[in-house]
C-alpha cells in the first residue's frame, strides 16, 4: 500500500489561479480558469491532449505570461514571470523529458542551480547531490553521463534535481512539485517505479508535500492523485476526490476513463 497524506493535511492555499485565460494564435486554451492547489495535496490535472495542461504547470511555474486573471503564491500575487520577483516559496517542474543537459554528469546535472548560484563548497555539493541521488533510489551514479542512463532512471534523475535544496537560502527550496507527465514514454513497470517515488518524495523529510501532476496514464492517476481535476475546452469540466472518478456520471469523466471514442469529447487525428 502507497503511502498517502490523510486530507486533514490539507490546509492554506499554497497557489490559486483566479480567472486564467491563455490563447495561442487565436485558440482559447484556457477561458477564465480557477484552480486551487492546497498545501500537502496530490492534485492530478487530466484531460485530453491539446486542453492546455502543460500550459498551466508552466503559468504556476512563473514560465509563461497570462493574457487575463492573476495568479497567488502563498497569498502573495504574482506580477509577471519568475525571472521579474521572486515567489514566496519555491517551485519544482519536472519535465517530461527529463531536460537533463547531456554534456553535464549526473552529479552536475543535480547540482546544476548550486554550481551556478550558490557558494558552497564542491564537496558540499557532492554531499546534497548524493543526498538526493539516495533519496530517488540512485546511489553511486554521479559519475555517469545521462546517455548511460535508462529513460526511467533518467526521470529519477531530474526528480533528484527538482527538489534540491540549498542550505544557505532555505527559503528557495521546493515546497511544491509539478510534475508534467513524468510517465509518459515509460513501460508498465517502470512507470510504477516513478509513480512510487512520487508518493515517497511526498511524505519523506527532505521531500515535497505538495504537487501537481499532469498525466495521462491511468496508472499514474490513480496512484498519485488525491483529487483530480478534469480541463477540456479551456475549462475544469469536473473536479472531485480519486475515488469518484469511476462513479461520477459526468459524461467527459466517464468518456475518458472508458477510452471510448463515443462522447461528447471530440476525437481529434
Ligand atoms: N508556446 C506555444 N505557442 C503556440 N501554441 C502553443 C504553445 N504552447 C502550447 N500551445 C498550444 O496550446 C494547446 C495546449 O497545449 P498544452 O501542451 O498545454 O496541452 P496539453 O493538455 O498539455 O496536451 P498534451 O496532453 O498533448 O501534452 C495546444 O494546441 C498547443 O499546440
Amino acid at each position: 500500500m502507497l503511502p498517502q497524506l490523510p486530507l486533514t493535511n490539507m490546509k492554506e492555499p499554497l497557489i490559486e489561479l483566479k480567472g486564467v485565460s491563455k490563447s495561442f494564435g487565436g485558440n482559447v486554451i484556457l477561458d477564465n480558469v480557477d484552480l486551487t492547489i492546497y498545501q500537502g495535496e496530490a492534485l492530478g490535472i487530466i484531460g485530453p491532449s491539446g486542453t492546455g495542461k502543460s500550459t498551466i504547470l508552466r503559468m504556476m511555474a512563473g514560465l509563461m505570461p497570462l493574457d487575463g486573471g492573476e495568479i497567488y503564491v502563498q497569498g502573495q500575487k504574482r506580477s509577471g514571470l519568475i525571472e521579474d520577483a521572486k515567489d514566496p516559496i519555491g517551485i519544482g517542474m519536472v519535465f517530461q523529458q527529463s531536460a537533463l543537459f547531456d554534456s553535464l554528469s549526473i552529479r552536475e546535472n543535480v547540482g546544476f542551480f548550486l554550481y551556478q548560484h550558490s557558494k558552497l563548497s564542491e564537496e558540499r555539493i557532492r554531499e546534497l547531490v548524493d543526498e538526493k541521488l539516495e533519496m530517488v533510489g540512485l546511489p553511486g551514479i554521479a559519475d555517469q553521463y545521462p546517455a548511460e542512463l535508462s529513460g526511467g532512471m533518467r526521470r529519477r534523475v531530474s526528480f533528484a534535481r527538482a527538489i534540491m535544496t540549498n542550505p544557505d537560502n532555505p527559503q528557495d527550496n521546493p515546497e511544491i512539485l509539478l510534475y508534467d507527465e513524468p510517465t509518459a514514454g515509460l513501460d508498465p513497470i517502470a512507470s510504477t517505479v516513478i509513480e512510487d517515488l512520487v508518493r515517497q518524495l511526498q511524505c519523506v523529510e527532505g521531500g515535497c508535500k505538495t504537487y501537481v501532476m499532469v498525466t495521462h496514464q491511468d496508472s499514474t492517476i490513480r496512484r498519485t492523485a488525491d483529487r483530480v481535476v478534469f480541463l477540456y475546452k479551456g475549462k475544469v469540466q469536473w473536479q472531485g476526490p480519486i475515488g469518484e472518478i469511476d462513479t461520477t456520471d459526468n459524461p467527459l469523466v466517464r468518456q475518458f476513463f472508458s477510452a471510448s471514442t463515443s462522447g461528447p469529447i471530440q476525437v481529434v487525428g
